[in-house]
């Protein structure tokens, strides 16, 4: 996908409006300006980050329902801000941006600064592993661990209804596999639009199966 597909692709398949298309230019804008002072994407990447990242992030909304009401959003290790602050530009969801390294949380804080969504972007800047239980509607997670490490850190965030949205790449249905003896949940694959070869894991997930240790994303509901 070139960069021009991807704009394209934001207006003609999302319905993404001008205004919200002009946050996009200034987080992108923004994006470069941090990203000569820290390593926030691949280099490789820069000149290509409407469809390596914004449009990588974009298309987990495919996957949902956007009409569920009060969507409460966790995006685990967001990093540069994707997915979670490209979910959080393109909706009106709350999201939740979880990042440990003090660089990046005081560059995302800035970008919720900037492009003035403060009001249901809460960073919480520190390890996933201390911050306090709450339920979340949809949870997501790009290159943030695997999935083994991914549901222990994450499934006391989960209940029965939460929907993971999980970009991983080409081995997304191995990893499902592996890990399903021990996790009981229901998650398909997704191609992704912008990498044929990369799948997207989605579904919900109930819990460790008895046997397995605590079952961390049983029971709770939001
Ligand atoms: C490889 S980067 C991916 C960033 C972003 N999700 C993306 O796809 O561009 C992983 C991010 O997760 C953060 N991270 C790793 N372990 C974490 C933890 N336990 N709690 C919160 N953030 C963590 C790292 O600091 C890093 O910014």
């Amino acid at each position: 996908m070139t960069e021009t597909e991807a704009k394209e692709w934001l207006t003609t398949s999302l319905g993404v409006s001008r205004e919200t298309m002009e946050s996009l230019d200034a987080f992108v804008a923004f994006l470069k300006r941090e990203s000569a002072s820290q390593n926030l994407i691949a280099a490789s990447t820069i000149e290509d980050i409407w469809s390596r990242h914004i449009v990588d992030s974009a298309q987990l909304l495919t996957f949902m329902d956007q009409s569920r009401p009060e969507t409460k959003w966790l995006d685990l290790g967001s990093g540069a801000g994707f997915p979670g602050l490209i979910i959080a530009l393109l909706t009106n969801f709350e999201v939740t941006l979880v990042e440990s390294r003090a660089r990046r949380i005081e560059y995302l804080q800035r970008a919720v600064g900037m492009l003035d969504i403060g009001g249901r972007v809460t960073v919480m800047g520190m390890p996933l592993e201390r911050m306090k239980t709450a339920p979340f509607s949809v949870i997501s997670a790009r290159a943030f661990a695997p999935l083994p490490k991914l549901f222990e850190l994450a499934a006391r965030f989960s209940h029965n209804n939460t929907l993971w949205l999980l970009p991983k790449g080409r081995n997304a249905a191995a990893e499902w596999d592996d890990v399903k003896t021990v996790w009981d949940g229901a998650f398909s694959v997704k191609q992704s639009i912008t990498d044929a070869d990369a799948g997207i894991l989605v579904g919900t997930l109930v819990g460790k199966r008895t046997g397995g240790g605590n079952a961390g994303a049983k029971g709770q509901k939001p």
